[in-house]
């Protein structure tokens, strides 16, 4: 390691390196959470063609203008016309047509009445509804009597009122949530293009791991970090791919690596980054020129496949392939953005000045120069890291704006001063409540220590308290700048 680099220095070299991946299309529920890519045009009318609002009948209006309670308009049932009909009555002079909710408007009818508004052909006072057709067929026929009048066109929804055809119903750039995915399906369009979610493979690395539900040996801790990981993947729009834990072994590593490159549109591994004997990512990643994760193409085409065998696994010998977040899409993408200009592959370790989090690798490997982000073993020092460095990358392949999760200044509740390393942006986790009417800044209260293994206070924390690099200290009511976590 050389220079130490500051957090935003490190941020503003991972999002210089990852551009928006290339569209596809894709089907309208497998595209939630994507951005469109391009304008998306109405290709039929919504509504496509004038219907009731109401259940009711279908009128002129001249025959119900002087209806009134005591001197209903009496009018002759031509038929039913039921939502999805194809085949409508004419409603001549003196006619009416019992139409449904959203039925077309018969030719010839001008408005609706609402069924309360008549007899409802029964030949008593005010219907509150309709008899079911089932029940009795007749009710199609007859007379009804109408107790109040109707303007044009009251009660119906004009062919075209919602959207217009040939109008632009989603502007590219647009984020899909369910209801732009409802009107993509109700004007008629089946898949969209846009920037698609990337798949995310996540491996932890370190012998010592065991998966969670298996007894712990001496020394052995269960590997919580590429559950956390893949969970904060999928949390960012990722198709999150968990690669069970590796050993400590290097070659072993790198050929897991390897593997997954044909699935993965980013990689992140947890562990192994520091200066320890046994930091095997730094091991694996370094001097890559040659392999295919320094960029060399594969012999084949390589399947990758979705069980690398990267042997001697922490956990099982055999890293485990995980389902897909939305299980949609694991084809083979074509080059993103990130290909373009080919920069070489490469991992860089670095030093941040910043805790947790201080030992960080990245770069660009395997012929697609996809990101690798190596983060740091301990699992706050993972998380966070994740957060600040890897959540906004995959916002950024996505297309996604802000990439940075919401940021907002609290005041301090602490009972004693707490100490900050100097020169380091220490990033503690806390519990934010927001202002109060009348509070101009909500406030925060820490969580747990500093410890990068406190895994227990990161779970009932909700944000990261940003203290400064250069504060040493803080205490009670000082304002700082809060991440917030959801
Ligand atoms: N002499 C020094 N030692 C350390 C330094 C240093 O500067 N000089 N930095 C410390 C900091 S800060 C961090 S952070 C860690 C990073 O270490 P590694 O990335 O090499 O991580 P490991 O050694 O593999 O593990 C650290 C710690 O985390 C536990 N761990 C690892 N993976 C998982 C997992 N998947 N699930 C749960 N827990 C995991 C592991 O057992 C260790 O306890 O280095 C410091 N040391
Ligand atoms: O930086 Mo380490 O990430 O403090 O525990």
């Amino acid at each position: 390691m050389s220079r130490t680099w500051s957090v935003d220095e490190h941020l503003a070299d991972v999002l210089r390196s990852v551009g928006p991946l290339e569209p596809i299309e894709l089907h309208l529920l497998d595209a939630q959470g994507c951005v469109l890519t391009e304008d998306v045009l109405v290709p039929v009318s919504l509504p496509p063609f004038d219907n009731s609002s109401m259940d009711g009948y279908a009128v002129r209006v001249a025959d119900v203008e002087k209806a009134g309670e005591d001197a209903p308009a009496v009018l002759e049932v031509v038929g039913d016309v039921a939502a999805g009909a194809g085949r409508l009555p004419e409603v001549g002079p003196g006619q009416a047509a019992r139409v449904m909710t959203g039925a077309p408007l018969p030719p010839g009818a001008e408005a609706v009445v609402p069924v309360e508004w008549t007899d409802g052909g029964a030949g008593g006072g005010p219907a509150d509804a309709m008899a079911a057709h089932s029940a009795d067929p007749s009710g199609a026929a007859g007379e009804v009597r109408v107790h109040r009048p109707v303007t044009a066109r009251q009660y119906v929804r004009g062919k075209g009122s919602d959207v217009r055809a040939g109008s632009v119903a989603l502007e590219a750039g647009t984020v899909l949530g369910p209801a732009q995915i409802g009107l993509l399906a109700a004007v008629g369009c089946g898949t969209v293009t846009v920037r698609p979610r990337p798949r995310v493979v996540v491996l932890s690395t370190g012998s010592e791991l065991v998966r969670p539900g298996a007894p712990l040996g001496p020394g052995q801790i269960h590997d919580s970090n590429s559950f956390a990981l893949t969970a904060a993947a999928r949390d960012a729009g990722a198709i999150a791919y968990r690669v069970g834990a590796v050993a400590d072994d290097a070659a072993a590593l790198r050929t897991v690596i390897e593997d997954q490159l044909a699935r993965a549109d980013a990689i992140v591994t947890s562990g192994g980054v520091s200066v320890g004997a046994y930091d095997v990512v730094k091991e694996a990643l370094t001097g890559l020129e040659g392999t295919v994760l320094g960029g060399a193409e594969p012999p084949g085409d390589g399947d990758g496949g979705e069980d690398g065998d990267g042997g001697g696994a922490g956990e099982s010998g055999v890293p485990e392939a995980s389902e897909g977040a939305t299980g949609t899409d694991g084809a083979p993408r074509s080059p993103g953005a990130h290909r373009t200009g080919r920069p070489p592959a490469h991992v860089e370790f670095r030093r941040l000045a910043m805790q947790p989090g201080k030992p960080q690798g990245f770069g660009l490997v395997g012929p697609d120069r996809i990101p690798l982000f190596a983060l740091p073993g301990n699992p706050v020092s993972s998380y966070v890291s994740f957060e600040l460095f890897v959540r906004p990358a995959l916002r950024a392949l996505m297309g996604l704006e802000p990439v940075t999760r919401r940021t907002v200044t609290a005041r301090l509740e602490c009972e004693e001063p707490i100490a900050s390393p100097e020169g380091k942006r220490q990033f503690l986790r806390g519990r934010y409540r927001p202002p109060a009417a009348g509070e101009e800044h909500g406030t925060v209260r820490p969580v747990g220590g500093p410890g990068s293994h406190l895994l227990g206070s990161l779970a009932r924390a909700d944000a990261l308290v940003v203290v400064p690099e250069r504060t040493t200290e803080v205490a009670r009511g000082d304002e700082l700048e809060v991440v917030l976590l959801d």
